[in-house]
């Protein structure tokens, strides 16, 4: 959907052709923005979309259908005409000019407008590529390319001047609500008592990760599944009889249920502990059946579940997280850090909520998105605000797998509700990693369980800083050091705070800033 509506001086977002929105409100003006549309327009939209137009207004409005990969094509390679599929010869024919696809944005949005009034669909897609609209067919991978560099169009904005922002908000708010109940499992809603705004209208709701350029998951052959297990092994007797489960043999190991010669291996061996007792990850009855086990929940070990290699069968209890959210969710607007995500129902501990979810990119495309903003000098105190949609994949980081070699998973632009959790120094969630094939370090799940009983309507929140990478010596430390510092030390805090993210989690407890 495009939506371009005058806004006054209330709010901008800023958006060029493939870069992140920015968002900025009157009560934030410390937030170093990008320089605002020089109108002073809101503008939002998705990338890939069946193209309706909505003519009363002379608006486009773009429904997400489908998510194939575009591909590029020049304009000039569609000046003959001879290679232009269906859809490409009905744009160019309807316009009756050639120059409808080396037009200004201007020109071709007028055309599109007086020319196509009574064509609703167009059943193509739109993609922005460099200041291009590029048009693709749904069946089809050619694609033609319509120049568009000025948008919002002159047409667009005077039409925005006329139309009251509010119907611009309400529309918004429908098309997020209507993309919030595609997405899989119980319904996730969304709240706002704050003010008009909506969560980023082209954000791509997905239910599994997508694999980035270069990203690459184990080979499917290294994925082997348990098979002495068995779905009729007897009432309460499956994957939860460790000994036999293949599954489990890199899992946590049972220390209770260790020989003396298990013991000494494990203290004196090599690390091997593929044939000793293993903690199974849930229980498997009475009232917390499904819900993580007290060990996991505090020794954060790598969870892996069976997969569809397994011969358990479907009812096997070490399955749970590849079944997807089970609970209902609220996005919301907080008063002072962004959207939050909060739970409709009361969560037990340890029971699974949702995973982490968006585009698995490499360590060197994670390095070249966060530094970029769109604004030509990105300065430290707007990197450093830039809101972060990044979880790195460095469970199991060692000699052989350096962090610099492991994958992070970006939720900016595509994930799920979780990627609207919040920080919190006190938090009521935690997450883990969840793994459905034991050879692969670098492709896995996080997955978010609740780390105490929940309440219906509470903030959902996890520690950002994994508690794996920070002790809580090492914090008292830290403080203890401030303490002692003198002007020169206070001054380089000072420049490094100006880097950072204030934290408002109101914990007793908070850490003051979100990561160091
Ligand atoms: C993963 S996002 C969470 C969702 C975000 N609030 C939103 O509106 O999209 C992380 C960003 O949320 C904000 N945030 C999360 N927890 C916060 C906290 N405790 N204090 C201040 N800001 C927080 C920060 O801007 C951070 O970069």
């Amino acid at each position: 959907m495009l939506i371009v509506t005058a806004t006054g001086n209330e709010k901008h977002v800023v958006d060029k052709w493939g870069t992140q929105l920015r968002r900025k409100s009157v009560s934030r003006k410390s937030r170093d923005v990008d320089p605002v549309d020089a109108e002073g327009f809101y503008v939002q939209h998705v990338q890939k979309a069946t193209w309706t137009q909505w003519t009363q207004k002379g608006f486009y409005v773009q429904r997400v259908q489908r998510s194939n990969p575009l591909k590029k094509r020049k304009a000039s390679e569609f000046d003959g005409s001879t290679h232009l599929n269906a859809f490409q010869r009905s744009v160019k024919l309807k316009s009756r000019s050639p120059s409808v696809l080396s037009s200004t944005s201007e020109s071709f949005t007028s055309k599109f407008n007086i020319e196509h009034k009574h064509v609703k669909i167009y059943n193509g897609v739109l993609k922005q590529n460099n200041g291009f609209l590029e048009v693709e067919r749904s069946t089809n991978p050619n694609v033609a390319q319509l120049e568009a560099r000025r948008i919002p169009t002159e047409s667009m904005i005077n039409e925005a001047r006329q139309t009251l922002t509010v119907r611009a908000a309400n529309k918004i708010r429908v098309e997020i609500q209507k993309q919030l109940a595609r997405i899989s499992g119980p319904p996730v809603r969304l709240a706002n008592t704050i003010d008009e705004s909506s969560p980023p209208l082209r954000f791509e709701w997905i239910d599994e990760n997508i694999l980035g350029e270069g990203v690459q998951k184990a080979d499917a052959d290294t994925m082997l599944g348990c098979q002495s297990c068995r779905p009729d092994m007897g009432q309460n007797i499956g994957c939860e009889y460790t000994k036999k489960c293949d599954c489990l043999e890199f899992a946590a190991v049972n220390q209770r249920r260790l020989t003396e010669a298990q013991r000494y291996k494990l203290d004196h061996g090599d690390g091997d502990s593929r044939d000793m007792p293993k903690r199974f990850p849930y229980h498997n009855s009475g009232a917390s059946a499904g819900c993580l086990v007290s060990f996991y929940l505090e020794s954060r070990a790598p969870i892996y579940e069976c997969n569809a290699k397994c011969r358990c069968g479907m009812g096997c209890k070490n399955r749970n997280v590849q079944f997807g959210r089970q609970v209902e969710l609220e996005i919301f607007k907080t008063a002072d850090r962004g959207w939050g995500l909060r739970t409709k129902s009361p969560l037990k501990r340890g029971q699974f909520i949702d995973t982490y979810r968006g585009e698995i990119i490499t360590d060197a495309e994670a390095t070249r998105r966060e530094t970029t903003i769109p604004t030509s000098t990105p300065s430290k105190a707007a990197l450093a605000h830039k809101d972060s949609y990044l979880y790195t994949l460095d469970k199991f980081t060692s000699p052989l797998l350096p962090l610099s070699a492991c994958y992070i998973i970006d939720g900016s632009h595509t994930g799920g509700p979780t990627r609207f959790i919040n920080h919190s120094c006190a938090p009521n969630c935690r997450q883990y990693t969840v793994s459905y094939n034991k050879y692969d370090q670098r492709v896995y799940e996080i997955a978010f369980f609740a780390y105490r009983d929940i309440e219906a309507g509470e903030e959902l929140t996890f520690d950002y800083l994994d508690k794996d990478e920070v002790e809580e010596g090492e914090e008292d430390g830290e403080r203890e050091k401030d303490q002692g510092k003198g002007k020169e030390g206070r001054e380089k805090e000072r420049e490094r705070e100006e880097g950072m993210s204030e934290c408002r989690c109101g914990a007793s407890r908070c850490r003051k800033w979100l990561w160091m």
